[in-house]
């Protein structure tokens, strides 16, 4: 990716020292990176070289994840339905991390999210940067969080859009098929039906998972399910280009996800990578799994019991990358809050404040950078900033 400044910023932006919002968050500066160009420079720029302590080391050992079958449960057969309940729960007890196959989801529907995603990241720049995020925002394109972060940039960029159910069974919708073709125009009409059903398909996916994992901690299968069932989503797509320094860079920094629950498909590349007993282990690609994990936001709809799991994107100098990231979330005004079934029990009260997804979400693109501390750091902004939204302890 080379510097390209747009006509709009002066050629002095560079030696101005990077103007900072309150929160210590560079505005943005006008900056954006190529990953068509850069590439052939012998190096990166200093933004993407993380520190040492921080850079990904060369050979990591593989992670046995735990694999789920759900095929049973999706037959309704009662035994493996209580098999599978129990497998994800020793996972999210263990590693917070689990492959689900046999999940009835279509491989050419798969293949089809993989292929555009080729397709629209390799449009030149300026194509890409109709989707352009916009300050604040979550959804839309982001090539490489110039706009957020001033250092330890991700080697990475990101197109993010919302998805939501329909609302009822006389309507549905086309949320993430008019996205594409509002944003990108009537050519990616057929692109974003694919990542429509794409999402329906996640969105089901995910619900059935909730189930699991209600069960597993030993409410009713409707509870979590309930929760979620009118959820409203973020779906990211993530495309690594290769990079001429993989060991000074990450794709994706080290953190926990802020949100519920994420099903990733990673291409056959690799490079996910999970913080496992005190050291870093690979997730080997397996096409016909999906990889799921809790975030923090089921974190603290668990009272704490299944962590949300640390965890990182890895890039090699020879191919790009892709993954894709559906990232369930509450209906944004739901007070996240855990069930009572798990609060003081076994002497565990409850840890951690109510709040809502959309406050959670504002925090994590305006106030602070999602790391392995994020769920803490919204507690003690909560506490600081809106005394208003916390109930009484
Ligand atoms: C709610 C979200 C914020 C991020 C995208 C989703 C879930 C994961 C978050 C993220 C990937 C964690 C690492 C840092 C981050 C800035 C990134 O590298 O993209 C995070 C996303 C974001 O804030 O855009
Ligand atoms: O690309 C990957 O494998 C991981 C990406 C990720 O963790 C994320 O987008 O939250
Ligand atoms: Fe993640």
């Amino acid at each position: 990716m080379t510097i390209v400044r747009l006509a709009s910023t002066v050629a002095s932006s560079f030696s101005l020292p990077i103007e900072q919002t309150k929160e210590g968050r560079q505005k943005p500066d006008g900056l954006v990176f190529d990953a068509s160009v850069l590439q052939h420079r012998p190096d990166i720029p200093k933004q993407f070289i993380w520190p040492y302590g921080e850079r990904p080391s060369p050979d990591v050992p593989e992670l046995p994840v735990p694999l789920i079958d759900i095929g049973g449960f999706l037959s309704g057969d009662p035994l493996a339905s209580m098999e599978a309940s129990r497998l994800i729960g020793q996972a999210c007890r263990e590693v917070g991390f689990f492959l689900v196959v046999n999940h009835g989801i279509d491989e050419g529907l798969i293949s089809d999210a993989h292929r555009y995603m080729d397709s629209f990241f390799g449009l030149p720049l300026v194509e890409k940067q109709r989707a352009q995020r916009k300050v604040g925002e979550h959804c839309g394109y982001a090539s490489s969080f110039t706009g957020r972060f001033s250092s330890k940039l991700p080697w990475k960029e990101t197109l993010s859009f919302q998805y939501s159910p329909e609302t009822s069974s006389s309507s549905s919708n086309n949320i993430v098929e008019d996205y594409f073709t509002n944003t990108m125009g009537q050519d990616f009409r057929h692109s974003g039906r694919v990542y429509q059903d794409y999402c329906e398909a996640m969105s089901r996916l995910s619900l059935v998972i909730m189930e699991l994992l209600g069960m597993s901690l030993g409410l009713d299968r409707e509870r979590f399910r309930g929760f979620f069932e009118d959820n409203e989503s973020i779906m990211r797509l993530n495309y690594y280009p290769p990079c001429q320094r993989p060991d000074q860079t990450l794709g994706t920094g080290p953190h926990c996800d802020p949100t519920s629950l994420t099903i990733l498909h990673q291409d056959h590349v690799g490079g996910l990578q999970v913080f496992v007993d005190n050291e870093w282990r690979s997730v080997t690609p397996n096409f016909s799994a999906f990889v799921v994990n809790i975030g923090d936001t089921f974190m603290a709809l668990s009272n704490g019991i299944y962590k949300s799991c640390l965890h990182r994107a890895v890039v090699n100098s020879v191919r790009p990358r892709k993954s894709l990231a559906f990232f369930l979330c509450p209906k944004y005004d739901k007070v996240v809050s855990a069930p009572s079934e798990l609060v003081d029990v076994h002497g565990r009260p409850r840890i951690y404040p109510d709040f809502t997804w959309t406050t959670f979400l504002e925090f994590t693109q305006k106030h602070y950078r999602a790391d392995m501390n994020t769920l803490r750091a919204f507690t003690n902004w909560l506490r600081q900033n809106k005394p208003s939204e916390l109930l009484p302890e």
